[in-house]
């Protein structure tokens, strides 16, 4: 018998969800969402019954019974750091997600999203690979800050994902390579894959890497302890200088890459400055990486939505050639790894990991 799975991915730009009979693709729909969309709601689980909405919607249109589905998947968000692997959604992860302690990202909405949808119909829901997966090195985690540690919060389902279809791709294991890849989406994530291993990464959640369509990456820390202190801005409107309303969307309006890819062609000077800035800044963490790897670097892979922006790729490739050879793996294998990471549990090939 084959199994039906919905695939559900809230991102920080976008809504995807796919549909799959076994590892065929049956169905699949993307929507982006405009920053002032996103940003009318306060908190990430705000936005539970605008997300859910998009997804019967797609159902209704596809004539595809809820009741039909063997899984439901979505990707996991902020829990406790966990390794990497599929994992059955329970209380106590619902829970987490609701109050949202480790921080708020659209991919925590995935396991309650997947979860009430299925409960009626006795539907089994999971995550794979959430970005809360933490693999890194010690040294990793110490900032100057005693008091501050490093936290391990990545687009850890595309990195993983990426990895391995490269792997396979070059007839290699994972576990035998060494990447730097860069996750360039709503926000930006590069790390350093040691032999199947993520080991440093840019956690743009807290400030952290280079800046991209709506995270601010990191700042100037004296002004920014400064404008905490002046008393004009709450946490909650610094919060969103960083995540939300940061980067790309600050200096130019609008988290659309395509739509700044249009400015720039025709003209606008201070979108094309922007952009090279962010790209830069991603080249830059791109090099600390290669640090991290001892230089010992097979290749450099750059993925998510704005690696389709060619422009980027031809400032950011000359820059870190140097390093390793670039590979573009634009877009992101996300769908495909949830509905794998569902499938090997339904045929029971893995066991579920249980979030304790
Ligand atoms: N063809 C394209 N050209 C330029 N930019 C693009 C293109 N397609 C998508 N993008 C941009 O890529 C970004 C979204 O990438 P992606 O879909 O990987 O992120 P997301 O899933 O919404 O967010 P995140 O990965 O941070 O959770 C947006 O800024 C989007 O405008
Ligand atoms: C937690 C994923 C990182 C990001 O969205 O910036």
């Amino acid at each position: 018998m084959k199994h039906l799975i919905l695939a559900i991915n809230p991102g920080s730009t976008s809504t995807k969800l796919a549909v799959y009979k076994d590892e065929e693709l049956v169905s699949e729909f993307k929507i982006n969402h405009e920053t002032e969309e996103i940003m009318k709601y306060k908190h990430i689980i705000d936005q539970y019954k605008f997300r859910e909405q998009i997804i019967l919607d797609f159902l209704n249109k596809e004539h595809i019974d809820l009741s039909t589905f063997s899984a439901i998947v979505g990707r996991g968000g902020m829990l406790k750091p966990i390794e990497s692997g599929t994992y059955e959604v329970n209380d106590l992860m619902i829970q987490d997600m609701m109050e949202a302690k480790r921080g708020e990202h659209a991919s925590n909405l995935g396991c309650i999203l997947a979860r009430n949808l299925g409960k009626p119909y006795g539907i089994p829901a999971y995550v794979v690979d959430p970005v809360a997966v933490d693999e890194m090195d010690d040294h990793y985690r110490y900032s100057g800050f005693p008091e501050l540690q490093r936290r391990s919060l990545f687009h850890a389902l595309n990195h993983k994902a990426v990895a391995r279809k490269r792997a396979k791709d070059l007839g290699k294991k994972y576990e035998d390579l060494n990447l730097i890849i860069a996750h360039l989406g709503g926000g930006i994530s590069v790390a350093s894959h040691k032999k199947g291993k993520v080991i440093d990464v840019n956690n743009a959640l807290d400030g952290d890497g280079p800046m991209s369509p709506e995270r601010s990456g990191s700042v100037p820390m004296g002004p920014l302890y400064n404008m905490c202190f002046s008393g004009k801005y709450t946490l909650e409107e610094i919060k969103r200088k960083n995540y939300g309303k940061g980067g790309l969307v600050a200096y130019l309006g609008t988290n659309d890459g395509k739509e700044i890819q249009d400015r720039i062609k025709n003209g606008d000077e201070k979108a094309k400055f922007i952009h090279e800035v962010m790209c830069y800044q991603i080249a830059k963490e791109i090099g600390i990486q290669a640090t991290v790897l001892e230089g010992r670097v097979d290749e450099i892979i750059l993925t998510g939505g704005l690696a389709y922006d060619k422009l980027l790729v031809e400032i950011v490739t000359p820059r870190v050639q140097f390093i390793a050879p670039v590979v573009v793996y634009a877009g992101e294998n996300e769908m495909e790894s949830l509905a794998l990471g569902a499938l090997r549990v339904l045929t029971k090939e893995e066991k579920p990991k249980q979030y304790i």
